[in-house]
């Protein structure tokens, strides 16, 4: 794509200085003009004209008001906010901002944003940038993606799948456990039973034996009725323990019990019921480091992980970053009717970042972009956290404050409570802060209660 070119002509060295700091101006081709602007204006085929109100002349700003220039091309003019009648015709006429000192840094950029959003788009006219409509990448079961290591990963999945094997899955935060357990499920004999997920995280300390296990009428007060448990619904089918080593330790010691025993009891019950379940489980944790923190059993974590299963960030599939980038949008396309294209240079943005919240992280970015965008994702759209050296800074002068011998879970805590404090109880921006995602918060705020 060529580059929008700016015509410049400002004499004062203070706002040039200022202007030319603005990172849009490094995208344009930059025209500067010294003398005889006018007659270098007409030279010069410019998209966008930044002009110092008061370095003209009068006559000059006169004889602009017929020039079709005017019209033809965006001007921004810059004056020393002293009342002039012909630069208010000229921008009665429509000729574009008029900016007053002191010079407001946000609304220029914004300008210019829109500028060059508004100039691409006219690229895309005339290029034809085709809308996506289609997915260019293979599918296994949920899971999306050509690289190497999914095709590897679904050849694994396609195997174990068939086995009763306990499946134990890790993988960072937005990998897409969760699609890799269900992907399990839909291709193994037992697709045509429930699924069903629970976070181990977010089970109530008081409800643990009812949760997993149902509960009879009457069994305690409030148990109005009979309730299945998760065994019990996913009877037949397949029980995906997500966060598995986020459950606290006493009730690691049920869970084992019925994986060795087989068999379970509801509260209030004296029948013992069989449990036919594959179980599949998932923690975005280092299993070797929860168990040496003890934090997880690890005679559980044997039985759990009867095959244990990897599942590749999204920075090792180098491949499918984009490629799910289009696919998201497609899907985007399809749902809402409409006919979004992304620019190359959106792509090349997308490719560089190294996604650290994964699959979910593209997703959200996406269907931002596309909430954004007109026709066309630019790179404008496509909104990634910044590096926050000041947050970065201000973890390393608390570091030294952060207290020992305190149970990490408890640490956990009350790094949740105070962000979520300072945030004024905002939990995207809570999450985003601590670095993970809205489902975990929740989690932890459910465990917390
Ligand atoms: N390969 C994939 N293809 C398509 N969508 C995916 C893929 N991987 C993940 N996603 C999407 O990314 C989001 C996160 O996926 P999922 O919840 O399975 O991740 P997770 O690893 O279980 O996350 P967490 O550890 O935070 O629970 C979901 O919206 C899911 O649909």
């Amino acid at each position: 794509m060529s580059r929008p070119k700016i015509f410049i002509y400002i004499q004062d060295k203070p706002l040039l200085q200022q202007l030319s700091d603005l990172p849009q101006l490094h995208q344009c081709e930059r025209i500067f003009a010294t003398e005889n602007w006018l007659e270098a204006l007409q030279q010069a085929a410019a998209d966008l004209v930044l002009l110092q109100a008061t370095a003209v002349t009068t006559t000059e700003l006169q004889q602009l008001t017929s020039n079709p220039l005017l019209l033809q091309r965006q001007w921004l003019f810059f004056s020393d906010g002293m009342p002039d009648p012909k630069l208010d015709r000229l921008i009665h006429n429509g000729a574009g901002y008029h900016f007053r000192p002191p010079l407001d840094n946000k609304l220029l950029t914004e300008v210019l944003e829109d500028f060059l959003a508004d100039y691409a788009q006219q690229q895309q006219t005339a290029l034809n940038v085709p809308c996506v409509t289609n997915s260019e990448l293979d599918q296994f079961g949920l899971l999306v993606g050509s690289s190497r290591v999914m095709r590897m990963l679904y050849r694994t999945l396609r195997k174990v799948a068939t086995s009763e094997a306990q499946v134990f899955i890790m993988g960072e935060s937005g990998t897409g456990k969760e699609l890799v357990a269900n992907t399990l499920h839909l291709a193994s004999h037992r697709n045509q039973g429930p699924f069903v997920a629970i976070n181990c995280g977010a089970l109530s300390p008081e409800l643990v034996d009812s949760e997993l296990f149902g509960h009879s009428k009457g069994a305690f007060t409030g148990a109005v009725k009979d309730h299945k448990g998760v065994f019990e619904q996913a009877e037949g089918g397949t029980l995906f323990l997500d966060e598995v080593t986020e459950m606290p330790l006493a009730h690691q010691v049920k869970l084992l019990r019925v994986l060795e025993n087989r068999e379970y009891r509801p509260v209030g019950s004296q029948q013992l019921k069989q449990a036919d379940v594959r179980i599949i489980a998932a923690t975005n944790r280092d299993p070797q480091q929860a168990i040496t923190a003890e934090l997880f059993r690890e005679d559980l974590y044997f039985r759990l992980a009867q095959f244990p299963l990897q599942v590749p960030p999204l920075r090792a599939r180098e491949q499918d970053i984009c490629g799910l980038a289009k696919h998201f949008l497609a899907y985007r396309n399809a749902a809402e009717n409409t006919k979004v294209a992304i620019a190359d240079s959106a792509l090349a943005k997308i490719a560089a970042y190294a996604w650290p919240g994964n699959v979910r992280e593209l997703k959200h970015t996406i269907e931002r972009a596309y909430i954004l965008a007109d026709d066309l994702v630019l790179p404008q759209h496509i909104q990634l956290p910044e590096a926050d050296t000041s947050a970065t800074q201000h973890l390393a002068t608390n570091i030294e404050n952060i207290p020992t011998g305190i149970p990490l879970e408890e640490l956990t805590r009350a790094a949740i409570e105070a962000t979520l404090a300072e945030n004024n109880g905002n939990r995207k921006a809570t999450a985003e802060q601590l670095g993970i995602s809205i489902k975990t918060l929740y989690n932890k705020l459910g465990k917390y209660q």
